[in-house]
């Protein structure tokens, strides 16, 4: 892939480039890499902004696929230099089938990853998850952890084990031979909990304080702490590692890069307030209202009802065994292994993050979420 840094010449592929974090990393793509000649962007939902993008130097390329096609996804990987596959369903709330979130998160990263062998690209950008480490089963706590810390990940809920299984699958495929004899170079990133514009479980929060008369009611101790990551930071990883990935192939060949910023580490939910507070909202109790046995008696419930209704309606509740579990087992990171391999540095400030997060929540009372 080497090329003048001043010729735009090469091609990236983005799959679920349509998606919360996939629009993030398109348009950065276009702000900030320069070599790029042609951006194509592949999702099974294409969206109506991408229009709008068309009118610059780069040639965007919209391709509606699936990644469970591999014909669909070796049609958009052929020619391109670089592939950053974020696609995947992230669905921790039963709106798809455990089969479905496999189908499309392992399968799918397997069509990938062959698309490329046989295509001959090969460079393979891979967003993985914090999800692939933790929390586990057994609510360990991970606690300012990085990626050689010693944890127990065992997983049973199906989004977690489709990550850990697609992120094994990548990093396998570091060093085999793609068309034309060259290696391939693969990496996987692990952001922590996703913020920013266009987050659907913020939204879905703000909605839910709405129907209360502006009240969160908590569920969740202060004391169990959770990383968050700016969006716009998660973009910028994903821009610098493509960008790096051929210089630095034996060093980042094959690694995983946990990715969060300056977010300050704190409870789920009062982490959410940071930007619903200043839309309005209040976090009603200092402790949880309700004693964790009764709320997991209430997500378990949320549960069989989600069962008993599937036939006529989808329920999908923030509040399932699984959330709840998640939500109260701290899960924070400390590293500096992608500053140290590829020069990751924060693109933006906590301060910044926060203002442009309140600034789309503010946006949205007007909205039809
Ligand atoms: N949201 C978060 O907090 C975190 C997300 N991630 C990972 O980041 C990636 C993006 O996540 P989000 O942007 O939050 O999700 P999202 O649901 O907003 O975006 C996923 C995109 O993939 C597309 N897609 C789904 N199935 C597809 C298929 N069969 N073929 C083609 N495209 C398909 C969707 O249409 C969507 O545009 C995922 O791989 C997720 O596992 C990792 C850590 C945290
Ligand atoms: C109802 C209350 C218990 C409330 O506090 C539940 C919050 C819950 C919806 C979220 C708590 C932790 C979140 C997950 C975490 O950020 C890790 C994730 C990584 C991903 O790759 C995808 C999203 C998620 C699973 C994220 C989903 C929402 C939470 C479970």
């Amino acid at each position: 892939m080497a090329e003048s840094a001043q010729v735009p010449t090469l091609v990236y592929l983005v799959t679920g480039g349509c998606g919360f974090l996939g629009e993030h990393i398109v348009r950065m793509l276009l702000e900030r890499e320069p070599r790029l000649r042609e951006l194509r962007v592949f999702d099974l939902h294409l969206s109506s902004w991408l229009e709008e993008l068309k009118t610059g130097p780069v040639q965007v390329t919209a391709i509606q696929g699936d990644v469970t096609q591999a014909h669909e996804v070796a049609a958009a990987v052929a020619g391109s230099h670089v592939v950053i596959h974020t696609a995947g369903l992230v669905d921790v709330f039963g709106k798809a089938s455990p089969k479905t979130i496999h189908k499309v998160n392992v399968q799918g990263t397997q069509n990938v990853i062959e698309a490329c062998i046989r295509t001959g690209t090969q460079f393979l950008v891979y967003t993985s998850s914090m999800e692939v480490v933790g929390p586990n089963i057994k609510g360990h706590p991970f606690y300012r952890g990085n990626e050689d810390t010693p944890y127990e990940a065992v997983h049973r809920h199906p989004y977690p084990c489709s990550k850990a299984l697609a992120e094994q699958l990548v990093l396998e495929a570091n060093g085999r031979k793609v068309n034309g004899g060259l290696p391939l170079v693969t990496c996987a990133l692990r952001p922590t909990g996703i913020y920013g514009e266009g987050h659907q479980v913020m939204r879905d929060f703000y909605n839910q304080g709405l129907r209360f008369g502006g009240r969160l009611f908590r569920a969740v101790p202060a004391s169990v702490e959770h990383g968050r990551v700016y969006v716009g930071n998660v973009a910028w990883m994903h821009v610098l590692v493509a960008r790096e990935l051929e210089q630095r192939a034996a060093l980042m060949g094959g690694q995983v890069y946990f990715c969060y910023d300056k977010s300050p580490y704190k409870s789920y939910e009062d982490f959410n307030m940071e930007f619903l507070g200043p839309c309005g909202l209040r976090l009603i109790g200092t402790h949880p209202l309700l004693p964790y046995w009764l709320l997991l008696l209430l997500a378990t419930l949320n549960a069989l009802l989600q069962w008993l209704l599937r036939p006529l309606v989808l329920y999908t509740p923030l509040l399932n065994p699984y959330t709840l579990a998640v939500a109260n087992t701290t899960f924070t990171v400390s590293t500096n292994k992608a500053q140290r391999h590829f020069g990751y540095k924060p693109l933006f400030s906590w301060e910044e993050s926060k203002a442009r997060t309140i600034h789309w929540v503010q946006a949205l009372e007007g909205s039809a979420w």
